[in-house]
């Protein structure tokens, strides 16, 4: 919907950039006029325009976004006093969880409904805190504390889930940010096993040392098979591999499918992510909202029936010129004139007509037949279910999916209970709607087009899940894999203007490998790897930052792989399939301490010679343009460059993945 309002207003705006400012306003409880007033500059005064007409757009679809959902209640409560004391009344005691992620519009909409029986429950941790990028507001803990007369503020410090070891370690690294308050985690479990950190050759050897390991876990002492045997695939449920993004999961899924152990992929396409589901649940949102447009494009064309892009743009010229909901446009085929307004010829006139008048059925179906059956219906008539059934590939798993969405339509399709056709129907999108978002945040979730597999949610199995969606969860050994500077951190944590911001998006990025570490029961395992492939045009990658904050005396470490400069020899025994570890003896405390000192004392003249860039340097960025370098340090084998680009102003960059060019 965005794109279009651009092509409209035939502005240039990146969506990404637009959406995240409309999203930050609305969660700062700002509509598109108050938010024009509080900024300056061409950037602002567009993106305030754009809001505006965004928002427009909605409301002539009849449709909200998931913002809207907390600013037009919020609203609501504040301007209609009889709404907000019966909505008061109705919610006598109110419990949050993960207090620490709520955005300012989400702590006033608790404040506001707690306001008269004030039995407010909240909790949360600002060390977990992993979602400022959507707005979070972990100081809103302490707002509440201030805001709340008679509050009282339990600390929960003692952890029942890990090892003294594990709670050492990652208290460990936590203090590295700066924190309002320090909280000191203690606990009085065993005190478990080292952290183990290893360092791997490439991500397909990671996952390989990763599956070893479990493999070990689960030998039984005895007989059995290895994990395919029955009784020991239950035992793989104890184990997960946490990641930073999604892509990462694709070398464990290799290597898990290679060697036949079950994995449970988190966050991988969703049931209401998948393709068919979408496209059938658009289907039914046109029944329920003529007006929605944005179901309304999803399916116009699919299957395909000859209403082209050149199409559609003239019906939504039309429609926007006009201010008519785009199936009003459509019926418009039907009138005499409709080849001059539209301006489309007669073949074009006609598929409109068809999938208009088609639509048209369904809505005044929906008045007599429930959801079952009209989805039956919908899709046998629109030609979806033969289209679906084209495709050998994918027909099976389509179809088992969408047989899964009729059953799900058949738990409204009963008169028994006194509810009309149309209501039913309602009541299942709604029902839909509310699990087809839970939680859908993290990037690269939602792959449209080309449905991946998802193993069921059968038990043994091993879990893959992104480090944000592992929040809340634990398990008995975890493995943070793919540890490596530019990955966790994240390197947009790395490239950023200021110290300032760097500061603030490592915290963030620190907290999240805090989370993980803190799923942690009994044991854990972070690795990295040394190059980003086995390729011969692989890249070196340099160990997280934040591997060397975790302190020592928590710490195993295990070379899977020979580091480059490090003179000790390998003590690694390769078995025929993979790198299984002997384990190395740990380094004695002042050696380790000698390395560490050596590896951060390293100076520019060390590095590569394309990486030596001093201050007063001229280099050139692909995006950036040339600039030149204003102060530069090295970090971990890598080099931080403060760079002034003529065109783009100061930026931050890690030398080893900027490109940058001496000039
Ligand atoms: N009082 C207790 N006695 C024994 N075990 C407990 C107690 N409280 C919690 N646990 C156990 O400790 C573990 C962690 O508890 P819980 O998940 O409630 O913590 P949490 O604070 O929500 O953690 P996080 O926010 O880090 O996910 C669970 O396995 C839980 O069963």
């Amino acid at each position: 919907m965005l794109k279009l309002i651009l092509a409209d207003m035939d502005v240039e705006a990146k969506v990404g950039e637009v959406l995240a400012d409309i999203g930050k306003a609305k969660n700062n409880n700002m509509l598109a006029d108050e938010f024009a007033g509080t900024g300056v500059g061409h950037r602002h005064e567009l993106h305030a325009e754009i809001y505006a007409n965004y928002q427009a757009a909605l409301q002539r679809g009849n449709g909200v976004d998931f913002d809207d959902l907390l600013l037009k209640p919020y609203r609501v409560l504040m301007s209609d006093p009889d709404i907000r004391n019966q909505m008061q009344d109705r919610y006598q005691h109110i419990m949050v969880d993960e207090f620490q992620d709520t955005n300012a519009l989400q702590f006033e909409l608790v404040r506001v409904l707690g306001d008269v029986h004030r039995n407010i429950c909240v909790v949360g941790d600002p060390d977990q805190s992993i979602y400022s990028w959507r707005n979070a507001r972990p100081e809103n803990m302490e707002r509440l504390a201030e805001v709340l007369d008679g509050c009282k503020v339990f600390e929960l410090s003692e952890s029942y889930r890990s090892t003294k070891t594990i709670i050492a370690a990652a208290s460990g690294l936590i203090a590295h940010n700066k924190r309002a308050i320090e909280r000191v985690l203690f606990t009085n479990n065993e005190e478990g096993e080292p952290v183990e950190i290893g360092v791997t050759e490439h991500p397909e050897h990671e996952a390989s040392v990763i599956l070893d390991v479990v493999e070990r876990r689960v030998r039984p002492k005895t007989g059995g098979d290895g994990p395919g045997d029955a009784q020991l695939r239950g035992d793989l449920d104890r184990f997960a591999v946490l990641y930073r993004t999604n892509a990462q999961s694709r070398a464990i899924e290799t290597e898990c499918s290679r060697r036949g152990v079950q994995y449970r992929l988190i966050g991988g396409v969703r049931f209401y992510e998948r393709r068919e589901i979408k496209d059938a649940l658009a289907l039914l949102r046109i029944v329920v909202n003529p007006s929605d447009e944005t179901s309304l494009r999803r399916i116009i064309n699919v299957p395909p029936r000859g209403i082209g892009p050149a199409t559609l743009r003239k019906l939504e010229e039309y429609s926007v010129f006009n201010n008519v909901s785009l199936l009003d446009t459509m019926l418009l085929a039907s009138d005499p004139s409709a080849s001059h307004q539209l301006g489309l010829g007669r073949a074009a006139l006609g598929k409109v007509r068809s999938f208009a008048d088609f639509v048209t059925m369904l809505i005044s179906n929906s008045e007599k037949h429930y959801p079952s059956d009209l989805l039956d219906y919908a899709l046998k008539g629109s030609g979806y279910r033969d289209w679906v059934n084209k495709d050998e590939e994918t027909r099976l798993e389509r179809n088992e999916n969408l047989k899964e969405l009729e059953s799900l339509a058949e738990n409204y399709s009963s008169s028994d209970d006194g509810i009309e056709p149309r209501q039913a129907l309602s009541d299942l999108l709604e029902h839909t709607s509310l699990f087809a978002n839970v939680d859908s945040m993290d990037e690269g979730v939602g792959a449209d087009e080309t449905n991946v597999a998802v193993p069921s949610e059968t038990t043994g199995a091993i879990t893959l899940i992104t480090l944000h969606q592992a929040k809340g969860l634990e398990f008995d050994t975890v493995f943070i894999a793919g540890a490596n500077e530019g990955v966790l951190p994240h390197a947009m944590a790395l490239n950023v203007q200021s110290q300032d911001d760097y500061e603030a998006a490592c915290g963030e990025e620190r907290r999240l490998m805090y989370v993980g570490m803190t799923r942690a029961k009994r044991n854990l395992h972070v690795t990295w790897s040394l190059f980003t492939s086995s390729s011969l045009y692989r890249r070196q990658n340099v160990p997280s930052q934040f591997l060397k904050e975790i302190p020592e005396e928590n710490v195993k470490e295990v070379e899977y792989a020979r580091v480059p400069g490090r003179s000790a020899p390998p003590p690694i025994a390769f078995s025929s399939s993979s790198g299984i570890a002997v384990d190395r003896p740990r380094f004695s405390s002042v050696r380790r301490r000698e390395q560490r000192e050596k590896f951060t004392e390293q100076g520019i003249d060390d590095l590569p010679v394309e990486m030596q860039l001093k201050a007063g340097q001229r280099v050139k960025h692909s995006q950036f343009g040339t600039g030149v370098v204003v102060n530069s340090r090295p970090v971990n084998g890598d080099l931080r460059v403060t760079v002034a680009f003529s065109e783009e102003g100061v930026k931050m960059l890690m030398a080893s993945m900027a490109g940058l060019e001496k000039v």
